[in-house]
């Protein structure tokens, strides 16, 4: 799937892998986060396990993922927020404590993902001009084709 983000006077291009979260598919995680720019690590806020897993996530990557990895945190279903387990203080004082973006989302109604992906925008460094083919001191043009980042 890809999303493209406007950011400033740039537009970013994610490739973003859907990696499934059950325990059985947990070693071929790396395969997506390997090379990744941003992650987004999904809880259902109705679910405190959910929350406790991901927090299980969040230590694999600190462990075995890039190293400036842009992490963020989605509570997901906040259209159930009348049945909610987890409180969103805690999910906000928990993304302050790893340095992650927080925003609680609606997959099923379309509520802050936007705003997801433009938080993990505004975080992403801008790209190296070597690793983007341009070896030349100065850049005298921005591109005109949006730049591709990973994201899982
Ligand atoms: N109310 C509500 N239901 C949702 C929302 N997002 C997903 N669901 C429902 O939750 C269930 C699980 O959704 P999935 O997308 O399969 O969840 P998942 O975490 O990606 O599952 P795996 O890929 O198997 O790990 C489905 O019945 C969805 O319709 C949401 O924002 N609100």
């Amino acid at each position: 799937m890809t999303k493209t983000v406007p950011c400033g006077n740039e537009l970013h291009k994610f490739l973003i892998w859907d990696t499934a979260g059950q325990e059985r598919f947990h070693s071929l995680a790396p395969m997506y986060y390997r090379g990744s720019a941003a992650a987004v690590i999904v809880y259902d806020i109705t679910k405190q396990d959910s929350f406790h897993t991901l927090k299980k996530w969040v230590k694999e990557l600190k462990e075995h993922g890039p190293e400036n990895i842009v992490m963020a945190i989605a509570g997901n279903k906040c259209d159930l927020s009348d049945i909610r387990e987890v409180p969103l203080k805690d999910a906000k004082e928990y993304a302050e404590s790893i340095g992650a973006i927080v925003v609680e989302t609606s997959a099923k109604n379309a509520i802050n993902i936007e705003e997801l992906f433009q938080g993990i925008s505004r975080q992403i460094p801008p790209l190296d001009p070597q690793e983007n083919g341009n070896t030349g001191a100065i850049k005298l043009v921005k591109p005109t084709a949006p730049a591709s980042r990973r994201c899982c």
